[in-house]
């Protein structure tokens, strides 16, 4: 990119102070304006907020940062900048640009998403974005180093970068949210106990969805355990409809196709119609009755029906616990990947014939699966961001057994939860055998 400076800066800022490592940093620690939440799960004294934006045909100076008469802080470090990209001509065939919210964004995962947001390889080689990220007072300087990561990248496709505390403000506009930070279940945690702690992250984050994000915002939990998340989120956020909630199970399909892949000896591009069905938990089911190798129904291909039953399953079940003993940390790389993805998913026609596994709200599916729940189902798009559940599917015994186990498990999920969808008193009895994948 070419850059020329102004002398005048359009990089509006309220209390900006430069950081000593740092110049182009600047930096606002005022009130939180909105604090919806009765549940206070995060201390939020402050709310800090460090943000930037890029606009095209300009160049500004550091220095030259004023005052916003509003109050409204919206760029961090080099995306203060304005600048002529060499490129100007393409420039002009960009689309509008679009705000994409990310929580947990000094976590693993985002660690590695947000590289592939800012690079296009998600949303196109035409799509400028701006990103809104969500940390807490506990990873606010972790998030500026993100931040600078970011600026040291040189995406050209990146416009914007916010870094807040405070989802109102983060959330503003926004067109899609990311929904990734939660707390990490630890020893001695009850798995009642974190359903009610990130729960309130959950219901607090839908309260500011619904408030001030894009009315038809796509928004995909990655938190665990994110079906019950989903479903605390879009229960707090009646503005945003209930079919735009999505928890990732594309982590669980892709796991599935590469076990299905390895068995059969090809490469995986061959396995399609892998649906993942129910909760992202030790009792998911993946489907091998109506999963493809090669166009062939599995059985015809993989005639091995204890194996597909038991080792296959639990494979795909326990792919993350599995992990995790290696690893020490859960799949971060990975469950990028997947989120990607599932983004792509949505915003590219799926290919004739074939779907994809989403966690969507259950709300006259055609499978009889118990409704008012985010279960994972088999999920079409037409590449408008939207999408419809799959008919031509098929059932039998085995599979209707496995599905009204993770059923059983999500519908006792909700009860845990009832204080923090609107829906009364909550009375957690969980079955003892079910588990987060990460959990063994
Ligand atoms: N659905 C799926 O397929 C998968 C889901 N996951 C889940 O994704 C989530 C994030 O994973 P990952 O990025 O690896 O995790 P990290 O621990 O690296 O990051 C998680 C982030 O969550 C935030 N967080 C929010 N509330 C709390 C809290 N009370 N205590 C501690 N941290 C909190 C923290 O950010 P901050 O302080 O900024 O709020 C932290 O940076 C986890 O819930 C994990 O179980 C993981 C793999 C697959
Ligand atoms: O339990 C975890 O954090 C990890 C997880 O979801 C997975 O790997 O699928």
């Amino acid at each position: 990119m070419a850059l020329t400076q102004l002398n005048n800066s359009t990089c509006s800022k309220t209390q900006l102070h430069s950081s000593s490592q740092h110049s182009f940093l600047s930096r606002t620690r005022t009130l939180p304006r909105h604090y919806h939440s009765t549940f206070a799960p995060l201390h939020r004294t402050q709310h800090a907020t460090i943000s930037c934006s890029v606009a095209p045909n300009q160049v500004q100076v550091p220095a030259a940062q004023t005052q916003d008469p509003k109050g409204k802080p919206d760029c961090y470090g080099v995306f203060c900048l304005t600048y002529d990209l060499k490129a100007e001509e393409e420039t002009k065939s960009w689309k509008k640009l679009i705000n994409i919210a990310v929580s947990g964004a000094a976590g693993m995962i985002s660690n590695h998403l947000l590289f592939k947001l800012a690079s296009g390889e998600v949303f196109g080689p035409d799509q400028p974005i701006a990103l809104k990220l969500l940390g807490s007072e506990r990873s606010i300087q972790a998030l500026e180093g993100v931040a600078m990561e970011l600026e040291d990248s040189l995406f050209p496709l990146l416009r914007e970068v916010v870094i807040s505390i405070d989802p109102y403000e983060v959330f503003q506009d926004a067109e899609w949210a990311l929904l990734i930070g939660a707390k990490p279940r630890g020893p001695g945690v009850e798995r009642a106990a974190l359903l009610d702690i990130n729960g309130q992250i959950f219901a607090e984050q839908g309260k500011a969805l619904n408030a001030v994000a894009s009315r038809n915002a796509k928004v995909i939990v990655v938190g665990n355990p994110c079906n019950t998340n989903a479903l605390i989120c879009l229960k707090n956020a009646p503005n945003i409809p209930a079919k735009n909630f999505h928890a990732l199970t594309r982590l669980d399909e892709n796991r599935a196709k590469c076990q299905l892949a390895l068995k059969a000896g090809v490469f995986y591009d061959k396995v399609s119609n892998m649906t993942i069905w129910g909760n992202h938990s030790t009792t998911q089911v993946p489907d091998f009755l109506n999963a493809r190798i090669d166009g062939l129904p599995v059985k015809e291909v993989i005639k091995d029906n204890k194996w597909l039953e038991e080792e296959f399953t639990e494979k795909v079940q326990k792919r993350g616990g599995v992990l995790i003993q290696k690893w020490g940390r859960s799949s971060a790389a990975s469950t990028s990947v997947s989120i990607v993805d599932a983004i792509r998913s949505l915003i590219t026609p799926t290919p004739e014939g074939d779907w994809f596994s989403s966690g969507v709200y259950t709300n006259g599916n055609p499978y009889g699966i118990a409704e008012d729940i985010v279960f994972s189902m088999p999920c079409r798009s037409k590449g408008d961001g939207d999408y419809e559940l799959v008919k031509d599917v098929i059932f039998d015994d085995y599979l209707r057994q496995k599905l009204a186990k993770t059923e059983a498990e999500l519908l006792a999920e909700k009860k845990c939860v009832a204080h923090l969808t609107g829906e009364g008193i909550a009375v957690c009895d969980l079955p003892g055998d079910t588990m987060l994948p990460g959990e063994m």
